[in-house]
């Protein structure tokens, strides 16, 4: 799928990609790396826009997890499927969630390791355990893509590597802004590398690996 073809991407007068253009194989697992500040989350968002414009379901994990503090983690879980649904169903959702949602949620949740968590409020979770929430809202989306914006990042890497495999195998199509190199490397197929402004690598992941550290070079 064609995304992007953008002259420039960035915030009002503020330039922060050129000349961007981008497509998507299906079961592409691409990993979007650069330094801080490089423009993963700005093209994130400009890919988001684009999926949604072609009508594709996308799930959203973005890096401040968009979570509700004072619901439950199941109900932010539920909160997942809102745009599937009319008003009044989700209303009763959040009063009553239907048997089949709860039990589906409760599934999810335990794949992640938040059963005994299911009914606590967010805003009472460590890090981790929201990050996981929003990891366990994005698998009962569910969807053609997954966008993540540093979706793993904290998580201890055994759970990692778990939640990894989930991702992989609930989305054919990903793609992932990353920190840690090695959750990246076992995650992508792809990698899209990002440095002063343009997309600098574009290629499978074991033909560009070795050009990774100049993307993060002073
Ligand atoms: N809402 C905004 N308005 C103006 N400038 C912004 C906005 N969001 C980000 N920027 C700027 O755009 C540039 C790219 O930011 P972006 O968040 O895309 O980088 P990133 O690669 O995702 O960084 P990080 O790894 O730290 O999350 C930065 O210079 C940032 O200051």
């Amino acid at each position: 799928m064609q995304l992007l073809t953008s002259a420039q991407l960035g915030y009002d007068a503020t330039p922060v990609l050129r000349d961007v253009t981008l497509s998507v194989a299906p079961g592409d697992k691409v990993v979007l790396l650069g330094r801080s500040g490089a423009g993963k989350s700005t093209l994130l968002a400009a890919l988001h826009q684009a999926l949604l414009a072609q009508g594709r379901r996308v799930a959203l994990m973005p890096q401040d997890h968009a979570l509700v503090p004072q619901l439950s983690a199941l109900r932010n879980v539920l909160m997942g499927r809102l745009d599937d649904h009319g008003a009044f169903y989700n209303l009763t959702t959040l009063i009553r969630p239907r048997r089949r949602d709860r039990q589906h949620a409760l599934a999810i949740l335990a794949q992640v390791g938040l059963t005994a968590e299911a009914d606590r409020p967010v805003e009472s979770l460590s890090g981790g355990q929201k990050q996981r929430v929003a990891l366990a809202r994005a698998l009962f989306r569910g969807g053609d893509v997954l966008l993540g914006d540093e979706p793993l990042s904290a998580v201890d890497p055994a759970q990692a590597e778990h939640l990894a495999r989930l991702l992989r195998q609930a989305f054919p199509t990903a793609i992932l802004a990353m920190h840690d190199l090695d959750t990246a490397r076992s995650f992508g197929t792809r990698l899209i590398g990002l440095r002063q402004g343009q997309i600098r690598i574009d290629g499978p992941i074991d033909a560009v690996w070795d050009r990774v550290e100049a993307l993060y070079a002073r």
